[in-house]
Parts: C-alpha cells; structure tokens; sequence
C-alpha cells in the first residue's frame, strides 16, 4: 500500500489518529488545515486528537508526542492519547514504563498487569496566571454564570480546564452552553469545559465540552481536573473515579500536587494516509 501509515487508537472512546514521525518525517511538519483535513470525520480519517510521535528533545524522555485537536490546532497535553502513546513506546522498547516527553513537560507512564495504563500527567497549577483566566480571581470560585452551571473550578493539567459541579450533569444542555463557556472571555486561551456531579463517595459522573472538539467521550486531562477540583472544594478525598461516557478513570492527586491517571488504552485499527490528505496530489 502507498502513503503515510496510521494507527487509529483511543482510550475510553476519546479517539486518536496515531503518526510516527520518527519513521515518517512528511507527518512532522503538518499544518492546522492539513491536521484538521484528517480528523475530518467525513472527509479525512476522522478522530478527536491527531497525535504525531517524534523523536524526543530531552535525554530522559524516550518519544516526543504532538498533539492537536480536531480543528488542527496544537494544545498542551492529551490524557487518554498519552497513555495510548506510552503503551506505543512500552511495546517497541519491550519494558513497562516509559517517559513520554510533550510541549509541557516529560510524563512518566507505567503499565499494570491488568491491561491498563498509568501516567503522572505533571504538577497541576490552580492560579489564575497558569490557568489562563483573564481575571484575577480566586480559581476555586470562578465568578463566570451561563443558565444552570455557575461558580466553576480552574484547573490547569497543561491545558486549561473551567469544573463546574451540578445536582445532575445528565440534565445539562452541554452541546448547547459548552462552546458559549469554551469561548468566553474568561478564557483567553479558551478551555476545556467539564460539567460533573457526585454520585458516591469518591465517585464523579462527568460530561466533557473539550476546546477545539466538542463532545468527546472522555477526556483524561478534564478527568484529572475533575478529580482535583471535587478534593479542592472538599466534595471527595484526593483518589477518585470518573465515570466518563466511554468508561471510567481512576484519578489520584498527590500531596506534591502530581496527578495519577489510571484507564484502558485500546488499538482499532492501521490505515494509510492517501496523499491528498496532505494536500499531495
Ligand atoms: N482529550 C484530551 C484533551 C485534548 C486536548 C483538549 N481538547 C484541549 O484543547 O486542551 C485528554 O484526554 O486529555
């Protein structure tokens, strides 16, 4: 077969067209329309995230992960994609961890004997300078209202995150006030939005609005702010599961601020990229 070979991956439904740009240069270099040509899911391949793996920057890393979202633009971090990548990386260097390198920082990822993934994704930052908000308010009580969600918690995994808790997050409208808050001048870099509810001890229900998507089935940098924002304003204890519309994550947030997440990885299938995606005729 000619073309660039993919992988279609996802974790939880959160899906990833998966590149190598380390065996496939042509992929390191894309551009936002081209990116966004692919994620297409009419016209391209179709998938949340596009990720290209390079080869990494840092000597301790052992790959460099790219991201960007469906609208071809490159944010900070990908939870779901990260563990999807480090049990890429796991498999080709034959060990069970590996050290995943992305623009934010290196992430240490661990496999377990249950088939599923662990990464550290970072030190999460709760002020406003880091979150990015445009004002400087106290992140614990957002002073940002639309309809039935108000006083949300900023979050930043790398990517910025507004958590907004609600009685019953199924009842929220969220394809409706989702790109209203993703693109509100709270937000000068947009953002993430999570709506959620507690519905046991240490258990969250979560819906994800996600900046430059929409609705995705799960979102691992949103579960980690969930799961810090539910601790923060004393809802839950710092270990918590979410129950995503994919499935379920299990959440930690240590005491030096790290955060563990812990969820399936799984492979859907290999393709080839026809030359035309990449606007080659
Ligand atoms: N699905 C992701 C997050 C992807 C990036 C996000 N949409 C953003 O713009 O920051 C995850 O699993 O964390």
């Amino acid at each position: 077969m000619n073309g660039i070979p993919f992988v279609k991956m996802h974790g939880l439904g959160n899906d990833f067209v998966v590149f190598d740009g380390r065996r496939d240069p042509a992929v390191l270099d894309l551009d936002d329309a081209t990116a966004a040509r692919i994620a297409d899911r009419k016209t391209g391949v179709g998938c949340d995230q596009l990720i290209v793996i390079e080869p990494a920057r840092d000597d301790m890393a052992d790959a460099f992960m790219r991201i960007r979202n469906n609208d071809g633009g490159e944010v900070e971090a990908c939870g779901n994609a990260t563990r999807c990548v480090a049990s890429i990386v796991m498999g080709e260097l034959g060990r069970n961890d590996a050290i995943i390198e992305t623009v934010v920082g290196l992430l240490d990822a661990n496999a377990s004997t249950n088939g599923l993934v662990t990464v550290d994704m970072g030190q999460v930052k709760l002020d406003w300078r880091d979150i990015p908000l445009a004002e400087a308010v106290d992140t614990n009580h957002i002073p940002l209202s639309l309809g039935p969600l108000s006083d949300a918690v900023g979050v930043n995994v790398g990517n910025p995150h507004a958590v907004f808790f609600v009685e019953d997050a199924e009842a929220i409208d969220i394809e409706k006030l989702g790109p209203v808050l993703e693109h509100h001048e709270m937000f000068p870099e947009r953002a993430n939005i999570e709506v959620c509810s507690i519905v046991g001890e240490n258990q969250i229900r979560m819906r994800v609005w996600e900046r430059g998507v929409g609705v995705t089935r799960a979102c691992g940098t949103g579960a980690c702010a969930v799961g810090v924002a539910a601790a923060r304003r004393g809802l839950t204890g710092r270990k918590t599961e979410i129950i995503l519309d994919g499935g379920k994550l299990t959440i930690e947030w240590l005491p030096d601020d790290h955060v563990l997440m812990t969820g399936p990885v799984a492979t859907s299938f290999q393709g080839f990229l026809h030359s035309s995606l990449l606007g080659q005729h």
